[in-house]
């Protein structure tokens, strides 16, 4: 165990009130605290999507509130090529990436953790709800306390050495206990908003964001009978399991109940759609991932029986981790609703965060034959 009063913590402040009240609890228990507040995206057209300046803002009026120093960073440049660029490459080929995985793994546990340890710093903390235990020759990755915040579905793919050197003072709260501590101590973020959608985004829409990036190309909407019954204005638009936005309707022979995007064929540029939320293609029985991104090296052998979530918020699932010639497949008790590639796989064993890896390809439940 540290000694708080020897121990030189540095709090990745956003300017919201999860960062803030880690700060706080911080110094309460005795560490010696500053901030740092990071910019990673430069918002160069003019827009008002990027609250950075409101947020830095924020952040500077808590540090003020309870008497902290706030440093600044820039890490645009390391955030376009570390997560920005893959981020536009996942979509070019046809997957849904999570920006925010990557994130962490490149910029708020790599770049900011050694910007903070250049600064003098013997480790860094932020407002993820998120907690760690120490064992003997490991640090491990456990769920939040709150069962409704839990993030260790963003984080599983920082490595134990780096969690050895974080703290998550809120991974142990619930969110409204959070919002009380900022109400009692009058932080100016107690009543902020919580942050929605990928950062560098913001509220804009979302297509019009990435076509100022990447050509979109159009191509026929197809039915799984091959049938052509629309035109998308280019695959990167679409999400596997998505409804909206299709434009199909009052089609002849057809009932009313809504289309969804079943699957991308990416060698015709073709979008294959069917009709209602539980048609059978949207189910899964496994999926493949190349590569495993674990906290800690796996101390068990393969098969292995474990937890999985394929999205965010998404309760445990059974399932069986196997090891295959190209990577490792992860067999579901129970069918999965659309399993997206390039949406993370995320390993528990418990409350503990294994890892995760990148989903490459999803094998189909039970086509045509059978209801899931
Ligand atoms: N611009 C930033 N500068 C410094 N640290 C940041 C920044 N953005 C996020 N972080 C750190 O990462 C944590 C999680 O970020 P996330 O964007 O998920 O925000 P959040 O869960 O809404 O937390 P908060 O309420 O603190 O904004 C934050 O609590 C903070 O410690």
């Amino acid at each position: 165990m540290h000694d708080p009063a020897h121990t030189r913590v540095i709090v990745g402040m956003s300017g919201g009130v999860d960062s803030s009240v880690s700060a706080l609890l911080l110094l309460q228990q005795g560490y010696q605290v500053e901030g740092l507040f990071m910019k990673n995206w430069e918002e160069d057209d003019g827009t008002e999507y990027c609250t950075a300046k409101e947020d830095l803002a924020d952040a500077q009026a808590v540090c003020d509130r309870i008497g902290m120093r706030l440093h600044t960073a820039n890490f645009a440049a390391e955030y376009w090529d570390n997560v920005f660029e893959h981020f536009l490459a996942e979509y070019k080929a046809g997957r849904t990436p999570n920006p925010d995985i990557l994130c962490n793994r490149e910029i708020k546990f790599k770049a900011f953790l050694d910007y903070a340890l250049s600064l003098g710093a013997d480790m860094i903390a932020t407002g993820h709800y998120v907690r760690r235990r120490d064992a003997e020759d490991r640090t491990e990755l456990l769920k939040g306390l709150d069962p409704n915040k839990d993030q260790s579905y963003f984080l599983h793919a920082v490595a134990s050495e780096q969690l050895a050197k974080s703290l998550f003072p809120v991974g142990e709260l619930e969110k409204p206990a959070v919002r009380a501590i900022a109400e009692l101590h009058g932080l100016a973020t107690a009543r902020k908003k919580d942050s929605t959608g990928i950062c560098f985004i913001g509220e804009r829409r979302f297509g019009d964001f990435l076509k100022q990036y990447l050509p979109a190309r159009p191509g026929p909407i197809e039915t799984t009978e091959g049938k052509v019954i629309g035109q998308h204005h280019g695959l990167m638009y679409h999400t596997i399991g998505q409804r909206q936005g299709l434009g199909i309707g009052g089609m002849k022979n057809a009932t009313e109940d809504p289309w969804y995007v079943l699957a991308k064929d990416l060698t015709r540029n073709v979008l294959i759609v069917g009709q209602g939320n539980q048609h059978p293609w949207l189910f899964s029985r496994a999926l493949h991932t190349s590569e495993m991104f674990w906290v800690n090296p796996p101390d068990f052998p393969l098969p292995r029986r474990l937890a999985a979530k394929v999205r965010y918020r998404q309760g445990d699932q059974t399932c069986t981790l196997e090891k295959t010639d190209q990577g490792f497949r992860v067999l579901f008790d129970e069918p999965q609703r659309a399993v997206t590639p390039g949406q993370s796989v995320v390993l528990y064993d418990g409350d503990v965060c294994l890892g995760g890896g990148v989903i490459e390809t999803a094998e189909p439940w039970k086509r045509e034959d059978e209801q899931p």
